[in-house]
């Protein structure tokens, strides 16, 4: 099993190499803020749109895609006709688009549509069903594909291993239902996984998104998860130090430190983040995590203390 960040959703747990996760929510909002704080890049239900996150709207005809352009940052359509389409392209949002009850021939026919008409993007919605197709999908359609744990509904107990073999399969993501009555706890969000397909797509939306107090609860959303991160990553250092220790290895290992570093910048730059700012703050996370070390190596060993 290779080592992969978890997200924790409801009672289930996901696996995911997969930088997105969509959780398609009840209406709630604190469904939707739970979401959000496990790194839900974007839910379903109204919901989501109070809890700052943005919302996609499940449309069945053009005069739904027009009213859901209000609130919604993407739109999910099923085998849609040309009238949908075009509405969808109208709004100016991007598409999850599902696999109707039909072949690939006219799902993929409809993507190449609303990328012909100008649609803000596309995104396929492969049922888990057909999960094992998600790389040949991904490949025929040069499309993002998510795996959507909801068709047929995945149990709770097999959502993990589902997600996993979605994700080893080549999907980009995963549309996920979360156990309605459990929450996304505190231990699990240290170990998110990094969100990214659909959020250039999400960001994209039309100029009736949401307001400046929303976006702010975005970001208050997302400052909470770096902290998070920050907190988790000294841990592992920690730990880190504690094997170095046991080693007799100093602290400091300066070549793995630029292959840290040209790592991250690397990454910044096919994320379109700021190399510079992203390197700024991993030379501050190095730092952090030396003196997080050097106190380990201080410290006494329990056995260590005097009696
Ligand atoms: O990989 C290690 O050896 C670490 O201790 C972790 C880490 C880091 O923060 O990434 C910190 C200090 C070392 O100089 C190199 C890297």
């Amino acid at each position: 099993m290779p080592d992969v960040p978890v997200v924790k959703v409801g009672t289930a747990v996901f696996g995911s190499g997969a930088p997105a996760v969509v959780a398609a929510l009840p209406a709630a909002e604190s469904a939707a803020r739970d979401a959000a704080a496990a790194g839900a890049s974007a839910v379903t239900g109204a919901g989501g749109r109070a809890a700052g996150l943005p919302v996609v709207a499940d449309v069945a005809g053009p005069d739904e895609a027009e009213r859901a352009a209000a609130h919604a940052a993407m739109l999910r359509l099923t085998a849609p006709d040309d009238r949908l389409v075009d509405a969808a392209v109208g709004t100016g949002l991007p598409v999850l688009l599902a696999r109707g009850p039909g072949d690939d021939g006219g799902w993929l026919a409809a993507a190449g549509r609303l990328g012909r008409r100008g649609a803000a993007g596309v995104v396929l919605d492969v049922p888990a069903a057909d999960l094992a197709r998600a790389w040949s999908v991904r490949r025929r359609a040069a499309l993002p594909v998510v795996v959507d744990l909801r068709r047929p509904r995945v149990v709770p107990a097999l959502a993990a291993a589902v997600a996993r073999a979605a994700f080893a399969a080549g999907a980009d993501g995963a549309v996920v239902t979360p156990d309605g009555n459990a929450g996304i706890s505190g231990p699990d969000l240290p170990d998110l996984a990094v969100l990214t397909v659909l959020a250039p797509l999400l960001t994209s939306g039309p100029a009736t998104g949401p307001g400046l107090a929303g976006l702010r609860r975005r970001l208050d959303l997302l400052d909470e998860q770096i902290v998070r991160l920050v907190a988790h990553r000294r841990a592992v250092a920690r730990l880190v130090g504690a094997v170095k220790r046991r080693d007799r290895l100093p602290a400091r290992d300066l070549r793995r430190e630029v292959q840290v570093l040209d790592r991250a910048a690397a990454l910044a730059g096919r994320l379109d983040a700021d190399p510079r700012t992203v390197l700024a703050i991993f030379n501050l996370l190095i730092d952090d995590a030396v003196g997080a070390q050097r106190a380990v190596h201080t410290a006494r060993l329990p056995e260590e203390r005097p009696r």
